[in-house]
């Protein structure tokens, strides 16, 4: 028997990542290939962007995906989000050259208090919840702190672009396969204080560690290499990513929702304790998926070295928070 559709709600389903991501969530790449999906557009109430996402919405028809049920646009959050299983929290506005992901904290907060307020009164009451729309972290715990009638570990950040970029940058380094990766964490917040750490990851089984052997490429290379990637593309392109930004929801959402099978990917989260962080503070740890829920791989030895970036990212993240007060 078929499966009975989800509702699946999209913000800033007109912008770069929208363009980028609905395609694939229709094709059954987000939830399966078995599982139909109702599309619940958000935009801004603008006639342009408004008219731009008609426009998606005719490309979605058009492509007659047989697991697309249904598809709504909507220029106000509690309609969109009416019943919705899943939302991805994309719009915001993005950095553009020279700018840091937290100048956009003033820009864009304010969107995520409505938002959060707005899944609160009317989303599915086990929606699972990604927040793209930088600053990712600090905006996530602003709608989990506006939707107190919701599980909080329900609200997520995405930290899996980082996690990504640092598999992608180690399969290249040792030149082997970046699918015989295991055991990567990032830590932290989605931005360059982020830490990516490989000292557990293997590759085709083999300690990353020992294949690389260079503390200094590690600290130098490495690290600052997938801390500004995102500037990096924005130098490049002129724009901020978007098909690997889209890429990565889409990984965070499956597997989140059908499991990991045991492998480590990196997810933000609200933290628990877990590793000092201390309660509520949307940091980016290393977990399992599986049932529908994540689990804090636990038990990783934190060295000096490690501790002093966490703690780096973590005073980054509470500095962020501090600056929202006001707002929640
Ligand atoms: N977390 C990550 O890894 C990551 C990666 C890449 C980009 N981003 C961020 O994602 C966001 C979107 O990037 P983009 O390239 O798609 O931008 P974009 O400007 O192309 O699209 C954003 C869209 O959001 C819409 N929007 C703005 N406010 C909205 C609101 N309140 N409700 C609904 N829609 C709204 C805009 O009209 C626009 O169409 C940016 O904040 C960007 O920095 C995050
Ligand atoms: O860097 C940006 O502003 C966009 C995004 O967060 C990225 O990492 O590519």
């Amino acid at each position: 028997m078929s499966k009975k559709p989800v509702r699946v709600a999209v913000t800033g389903a007109a912008g770069q990542i929208g363009y980028a991501l609905l395609f694939r969530i229709a094709s059954g790449e987000m939830l399966g290939k078995d599982q139909p999906v109702i599309l619940q557009l958000l935009e801004i109430p603008d006639e342009k962007a408004q008219n731009a996402l008609k426009g998606v919405i005719m490309e979605l028809e058009d492509c007659a995906f047989p697991l697309l049920a249904g598809i709504e646009a909507h220029s106000d959050p509690m309609t969109a989000f009416k019943d919705t299983d899943y939302a991805l929290l994309v719009g915001a506005r993005p950095r553009g050259p020279g700018m840091e992901r937290a100048d956009l904290l003033a820009a864009n907060a304010q969107i995520f208090t409505v938002q959060g307020k707005a899944l609160n009164a009317v989303a599915s009451r086990n929606v699972r919840v990604l927040v793209v729309g930088n600053p990712a972290n600090t905006n996530a715990y602003i709608a989990m702190k506006s939707a107190p009638d919701l599980p909080r570990k329900n609200f997520t950040a995405m930290l899996r672009l980082d996690h990504n970029r640092a598999a992608s940058q180690i399969a290249a380094k040792t030149g082997k396969a970046v699918a015989g990766i295991e055991k990567l964490a990032v830590w932290g917040n989605h931005s360059p204080t982020m830490y990516a750490d490989y000292r557990n990851a293997t590759i085709d089984g083999q300690s990353v560690k020992d294949l690389i052997n260079d503390e200094q490429w590690n600290r130098e290379v490495f690290l600052p290499t997938v801390g500004k990637r995102g500037a990096a593309i924005i130098a490049a392109r002129g724009l901020s990513s978007a098909a690997s930004a889209a890429n990565a929801a889409i990984d965070h959402m499956r597997d989140w929702a059908l499991g990991t099978n045991g492998k480590w990917v990196t997810m933000g989260i609200p933290s628990n304790g877990e590793y000092g962080i201390p309660k509520d503070v949307m940091f980016g740890y290393p977990v399992t998926c599986e049932g529908g829920e994540y689990k804090i791989v636990e038990g990783i030895a934190i060295d000096e070295f490690s501790q002093e970036c966490i703690n780096k990212t973590l005073k980054e993240l509470t500095d962020e928070q501090d600056g929202v007060k006001h707002l929640l």
